[in-house]
């Protein structure tokens, strides 16, 4: 199907996935989503076979700078691993059918466990640049009104369009999470909190950042909720990961952030992001069973 035609069918995913299959001889049941300038992670695979989006067939391309727009399959933590390293937002002109669906690719490669990371600002102002909030739940701020992954994209072996979409983050990887960072010495860094997705590509007005805080939210960011309402739906199980790269000004006397700055703390924290995920990777069941929560 050509890139302007309305939406892919479930043949066309298979025909995105038939051709994965034949590139590389990875078959993973983890998938990481790799955040602005959170791409480091997909640079320690292992025996990496990459895929540059412009050689997969109907797929989008990156446009964000920090996103490089590849796959990357490989060995992390000893299993197999498929990393998005690049990807997509509303703002860059998708529609959500199409940001999340790399999604549905890795659900009919065989993805059981996806790990979603992004980089956020802090709206909980007991929150600090480079606290990295464990998602225990979101707001879709498009997915309120009128804009939904789900919306377009009708075929019901991806899951019935009304199905529940309640506990999108993983209680079992949410508990191990927490304790691989308590191992890893994180401690008072990592939280748990509410991520509020907005359109951007700006960033919002101190009006708008106020509002957010008093809905619930703990960190605003421009990605993240139709991949995992996705996920959900096609049955993946989810850990999200936000990096506070900066504090939502919520006082207009506040410096607004920039995505520049954004990259440059993502930097700084990249590594400890990394070895979070690397290592509760390298603590899920080898038979791909969900981590029970206690
Ligand atoms: O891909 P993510 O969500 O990490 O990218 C963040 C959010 C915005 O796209 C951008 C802000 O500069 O970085
Ligand atoms: N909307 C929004 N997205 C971000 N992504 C990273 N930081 C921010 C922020 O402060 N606001």
């Amino acid at each position: 199907m050509a890139e302007s035609e309305e939406t892919l069918t479930y043949e066309d995913i298979q025909h995105i996935s038939d051709f994965l299959l034949k590139t590389t001889k990875y078959r993973p049941k983890v998938a990481v989503i790799c955040g602005s300038g959170l791409g480091g992670l997909a640079d320690v695979v292992q025996e990496q076979d990459v895929i540059d989006y412009r050689d997969i067939p109907n797929f989008p391309q990156s446009t964000v700078q920090g996103h490089r727009g590849r796959l990357v399959f490989g060995h992390l933590a000893e299993k197999s691993v498929i990393c998005m390293q690049g990807r997509f937002h509303q703002y860059e002109g998708y529609p959500l059918w199409k940001v999340a669906m790399p999604v549905r690719v890795f659900k009919m490669i065989g993805v059981e466990t996806l790990f979603v990371t992004n980089a956020a600002g802090g709206l909980n102002r007991n929150y600090n640049i480079g606290d990295i909030m464990i998602v225990k739940d979101h707001i879709s701020m498009p997915g309120m009104t009128t804009d939904n992954p789900l919306k377009g994209f009708y075929d019901e072996r991806f899951g019935k369009p009304s199905s529940p979409v309640t506990e999108l983050y993983d209680r079992g990887l949410r508990e191990l999470a927490r304790r691989v960072a308590g191992d890893l010495g994180l401690g008072e860094a990592v939280r748990e909190g509410v991520l509020v997705q907005v359109g951007g590509p700006s960033f919002d007005t101190v009006s708008v950042f106020n509002m957010l805080r008093r809905l619930g939210a703990d960190c605003v960011g421009m990605s993240s909720a139709p991949e995992v309402t996705v996920a959900r739906h096609c049955g993946i199980r989810v850990l999200g990961l936000s990096l506070v790269t900066d504090m939502a000004p919520m006082e207009s006397d506040l410096p607004p952030t920039n995505h520049q700055e954004i990259l440059q703390t993502a930097k700084t924290r990249a590594v400890d992001v990394q070895n979070l995920v690397c290592e509760m990777i390298s603590q899920l069941p080898n038979n791909n069973d969900s981590v029970q929560p206690s």
